[in-house]
């Protein structure tokens, strides 16, 4: 986007007084292509979509713009370079279809201001969904979810993996979703904080597209791989291009004590998509409830969490467009409440 010094860092906010002050991010974006009938038991999981069905995507992509999220992710989570050659694609097929993910978000995007112009519902009457400012965040998931394990979720890459070398397994790809438009990169489910050192050090080779930084984690305090929440988050604070900085793909209970430590570390925006609450088993490819108690509707925490200092609301893991509409209500004072 060529945004110079000062005007990254404040391009978040910037946004957020666009909009009220708040942003609504989109909802899961793998489980709800699942749900759409899609088998990604496969190591590059919503990514298998741009190869096989590239349609689905788009379609999953304006279903989270159609419930009134402004900020939608791309299917690029488990779309690595080294994933692609892995399954027999060349170097250049690979990039193509990194920029593909890009490509369909921003297609979506139009397909939805084109519809917006001619659709006369209540929801789309309301000025504030109509044209309302949307970005395109490339989505950048962690080493661990290359690694297709579950590794996301538990941060520990051994010694012989360094800030280097995770330097250079992102480089390329970060400046291929950059060169190929989104409006910001979405580093997503950090599960340690040598990751978070490495994505600070490649942003600050000369990336100037702004960045948002979120952590998976495992408790109040800590992200999955111990590591604490607010070591990381004052890491992504001293990163001029990071834009925001929170929580995604971690249970709804831990997500107040969360945004405390990290409103404590920066006062840079806070991003917050909770997962269902349920926990995924990697062996068997399964989500399985975590607590006694039902969390799949965090919708009515949004306020609280509002309270609490975080201005960006989406869901991760298992939440649906519906989710996202009860997001997008409780923000709007639109929609009646649960
Ligand atoms: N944006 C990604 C998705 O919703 C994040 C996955 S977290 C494991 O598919
Ligand atoms: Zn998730």
């Amino acid at each position: 986007m060529g945004l110079e010094g000062k005007e990254t860092s404040s391009f978040m906010r910037d946004f957020l007084d666009r909009y009220g002050g708040y942003a609504v991010i989109d909802g899961g974006f793998a489980t709800e292509l699942e749900r759409h009938g899609a088998d990604l038991n496969d190591p590059l999981w919503s990514a298998k979509c741009l190869i096989s069905s590239p349609h689905l995507v788009r379609r999953v992509h304006l279903d989270y713009l159609d419930a009134g999220a402004n900020i939608i992710l791309t299917a690029s989570y488990q779309a690595t370079l080294q994933g692609f050659e892995a399954k027999g694609f060349s170097r250049e097929e690979g990039e193509n279809l990194l920029r593909r993910s890009v490509e369909i978000a921003r297609e979506a995007r139009e397909i939805y201001y084109d519809r917006c112009t001619k659709d006369s519902s209540d929801f789309m009457r309301d000025e504030r969904h109509r044209r309302r400012p949307i970005l395109i965040a490339a989505s950048v998931g962690s080493y661990g979810a290359y690694l297709a394990d579950g590794s996301e979720y538990v941060g520990d890459y051994g010694d012989a993996v360094t800030v280097k070398t995770l330097k250079d397994f992102h480089r390329e790809r970060v400046k291929i979703l950059v060169d190929a438009g989104a409006d910001l990169i979405a580093f997503e489910t950090i599960p340690n904080k040598l990751e978070t050192k490495a994505y600070a050090e490649l942003l600050e080779e000369g990336i100037e597209t702004p960045a948002w930084f979120s952590f998976s984690c495992k408790d109040e305090s800590n992200v999955v791989s111990g590591d604490s929440i607010f070591e990381c988050a004052t890491v992504a604070d001293s990163c001029r291009q990071v834009a925001a900085v929170g929580v995604n793909c971690t249970a709804p209970r831990f997500i107040h004590g969360l945004i405390s430590s990290i409103t404590k570390a920066t006062s840079k925006p806070v991003l917050v998509y909770p997962n269902s609450g349920e926990t995924y088993i990697a062996e068997s490819n399964q989500w399985v409830k975590s607590s006694g108690k039902a969390e799949d509707d965090f919708v009515p925490y949004i306020s609280k969490w509002r309270d609490a200092g975080a201005s960006l609301f989406g869901g991760c893991c298992r939440t649906t467009p519906n989710t996202i509409k009860g997001v997008a209500g409780e923000l709007l004072g639109t929609l009646p409440h649960k």
